[in-house]
């Protein structure tokens, strides 16, 4: 079991050197204030399960994942798996957690560059001690899995962005840890990419009862996978099932309209809408329902629109219709 207990974490100002006024003051006066990461979040993640940590960008999801690995040490409150400390005591479970950190963009880490795509993952199954009668069927089981079996002879330097991400994932497969962290497994991925890797992770779970931590800001990923999510934002905000999140996040708008106009422009009213003036510019920003954007749109003089962009709304978007931030 996995439980997180009023786990916060606190990031020093930056330090920039002495000549740097912020840092210098930190040093003779007054210390800046500590950049919140998790504030008082706790949580309790069942055996077997796939547990959902939905938050948008700066939400903390990658630095929960960091004190899950012994990477960072608290500020107050603790991260217990089965029972141990995750950063005081991380090497008692290091061995039964395997992590995937993408949402770092330091998908790469772990592998090397010029050795086959089978050869990284028989280096990743010895180190985490798979019996070693075990170590091929496993790994042809993981790429056939994640359509990868061909290139498994390919040098992993050569493979596109994408299939790097299913070989990290495939290195799950082939661990079968009990804990498996995944830091937003699908960013940066196309669909069809997306669901392999979403299979893979629920045959992983399905297969062999690895339980699971995905963080996301993708609510369609966190509603397809999990069976249970927080949804936070440095602070617990929501926790239920996938489908009692979805239905109160729930929202009256679907686009979201980018325009840039010259010259100052009235807000048009009735209408939820930010307009900041920045120089010789207007940036307007407006949540609409999809058949609004068009008499939007019609509110500004078309000569004086420089750029409109409309876009589905992010999880981003919906935080800020909801809660304003
Ligand atoms: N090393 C650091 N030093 C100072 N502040 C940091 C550091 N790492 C993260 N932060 C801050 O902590 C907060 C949480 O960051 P974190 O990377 O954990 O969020 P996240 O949910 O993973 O974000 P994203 O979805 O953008 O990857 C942010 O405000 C971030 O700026």
């Amino acid at each position: 079991m996995i439980e997180a207990e009023h786990l916060t974490k606190y990031y020093p100002p930056p330090f920039r050197g002495f000549f740097d006024l912020g840092s210098l003051r930190d040093f003779l006066g007054k210390p800046r204030e500590e950049i919140p990461a998790l504030i008082d979040l706790s949580f309790r993640v069942r055996e077997g399960e796939i547990f959902g940590l939905l938050g948008p960008n700066g939400a903390g999801k990658t630095t929960l994942c960091k004190i899950a690995n012994g990477l960072l040490e608290p500020s107050s409150g603790k991260l217990l798996i089965d029972g141990h400390d995750s950063f005081r005591e991380h090497g008692k479970v290091a061995g039964e957690m395997f992590t995937v950190f993408t949402g770092e963009r330091d998908m790469w880490g772990i592998f090397q560059w010029r050795l086959s795509v089978q050869r990284n993952l028989q280096f990743i199954a010895r180190l985490w001690k798979v019996p070693e009668g075990e170590i091929g069927e496993r790994i042809e089981y993981a790429l056939k899995l994640l359509n990868l079996w061909e290139k498994r002879d390919e040098w992993y330097q050569k493979l596109s962005a994408g299939m790097k991400q299913k070989v990290y994932i495939a290195s799950a497969l082939v661990v079968r840890p009990k804990y498996l962290i995944l830091d937003e497994p699908t960013v940066f991925l196309d669909v069809i990419t997306k669901s392999e890797i979403h299979d893979a992770i629920m045959a992983l779970v399905r297969d062999f009862g690895t339980t699971v931590i995905l963080t996301t800001h993708d609510l369609s990923e966190a509603e397809k996978l999990s069976d249970r999510v927080l949804l936070f934002n440095k602070r617990p905000i929501l926790e239920g099932k996938p489908e009692e999140i979805s239905r109160k996040l729930e929202v009256d708008f679907d686009r979201k309209v980018l325009l840039v106009v010259e010259g100052s422009a009235p807000c048009p009213g009735g209408y939820l809408v930010r307009c900041i003036r920045k120089g010789n510019f207007t940036h307007v920003t407006a949540y609409l329902k999809s058949g609004e954007v068009n008499e939007f749109l019609s509110r500004f003089p078309s000569g004086k629109v420089l750029s409109a962009r409309v876009e589905n709304l992010s999880l981003e978007d919906v935080f800020m219709i909801l809660f304003g931030s």
